[in-house]
C-alpha cells in the first residue's frame, strides 16, 4: 500500500501494526482455551452455557455503547457511509438479541435471571465510560472494531476445515465466525485506520491503550466463562 493510503511507513494499517506489536496478547483474546476447546470439541457445555447467559448481558450493554458510536459518526465523521455501516451493526443486535433468547431456551439457560458476573460488570462499566461524549469517535470506533474483531476470529477458528466443533454449537460459531461478519469488520476496521490517520498523536495513542484494554476485558471474559473467575 502506497504512503498517504492507509498505512505506516511500512505500508501496514494502523490497526495491523497494532496487531503484529501486540500479538501475545491478541492471540489470548483470540485464541482463547475456550474457542480451541469448541474447536476440538472438548468444551465444557456448563462453560459454554455460562458464556451464552453472560454475553447476553454484555449485548444489551453493547447497544446502548453501539448508538454512541452512531450519534459520534453523525456529528464528527466526514464520511456518510460510517453511519451506514453502524446503523447495519445496530440493526442487527435487534436480530442477536432474539437469538440469544431462542438459544438460550434450547440449552435452558434462563437468561432473565442470569446476574452479571464480575469480569462481565468491569467489561460493561468499561463500554458505559466509552459511550462518554467525552471520548472521540476515533477513540470509540477502535474499540468497537476490536470488539467485534476478537468474536469474528475466534469464531472463525472454530469453522474453519479441520476443526471438530460439536454440532450444536456450530450455529453459535457462524453468528460471529460467517465471511459476512468478517466483512463487516473489515468495514469497521478500514473507519478505523481512516480516521486513526489523521488523528493528533495524543488520540492515536489513546486508541491504541482502548485496543489493549478490549483485548484484556476479552479475556477476562473468556476466562469467566471457562469458571476461572
Ligand atoms: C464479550 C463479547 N465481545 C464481543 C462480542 C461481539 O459482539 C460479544 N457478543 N461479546
Amino acid at each position: 500500500m502506497e504512503r498517504g493510503g492507509n498505512g505506516d511507513a511500512n505500508g501496514k494499517s494502523t490497526t495491523a501494526t497494532w496487531t503484529n506489536l501486540h500479538r501475545p496478547i491478541y492471540e489470548r483474546a483470540t485464541r482463547h482455551p475456550f474457542i480451541l476447546a469448541i474447536r476440538e470439541g472438548t468444551v465444557d457445555i456448563a462453560a459454554f452455557k455460562r458464556w451464552l447467559g453472560q454475553d447476553y448481558i454484555f449485548v444489551r450493554d453493547f447497544v446502548p455503547f453501539l448508538a454512541s458510536v452512531l450519534l459520534k459518526a453523525c456529528k464528527q465523521s466526514d464520511e456518510p457511509s460510517d453511519m451506514e455501516v453502524i446503523l447495519g451493526g445496530l440493526a442487527s443486535l435487534s436480530d442477536e438479541l432474539s437469538w440469544f433468547k431462542s438459544e438460550a431456551s434450547k440449552w435452558d439457560v434462563h437468561l432473565y435471571t442470569t446476574a452479571p458476573q464480575k469480569a462481565n460488570l468491569e467489561y460493561c462499566r468499561f463500554l458505559q465510560s466509552l459511550a462518554s461524549p467525552e471520548v472521540s469517535y476515533i477513540v470509540a470506533v477502535t474499540a468497537f472494531w476490536a470488539i467485534e474483531t476478537v468474536y469474528q476470529e475466534s469464531f472463525a477458528l472454530c469453522l474453519e476445515s479441520g476443526s471438530e466443533t460439536p454440532a450444536e454449537l456450530i450455529d453459535t460459531c457462524r453468528r460471529w465466525g460467517n465471511a459476512g461478519f468478517g466483512q463487516y469488520c473489515q468495514s469497521i476496521q478500514r473507519i478505523a485506520d481512516r480516521c486513526l490517520e489523521k488523528a493528533p498523536s495524543d488520540e492515536v495513542k489513546k486508541a491504541e491503550e482502548v485496543f489493549l484494554s478490549v483485548l484484556s476485558y476479552e479475556i477476562n471474559f473468556w476466562n469467566m466463562s471457562c469458571g476461572e473467575s
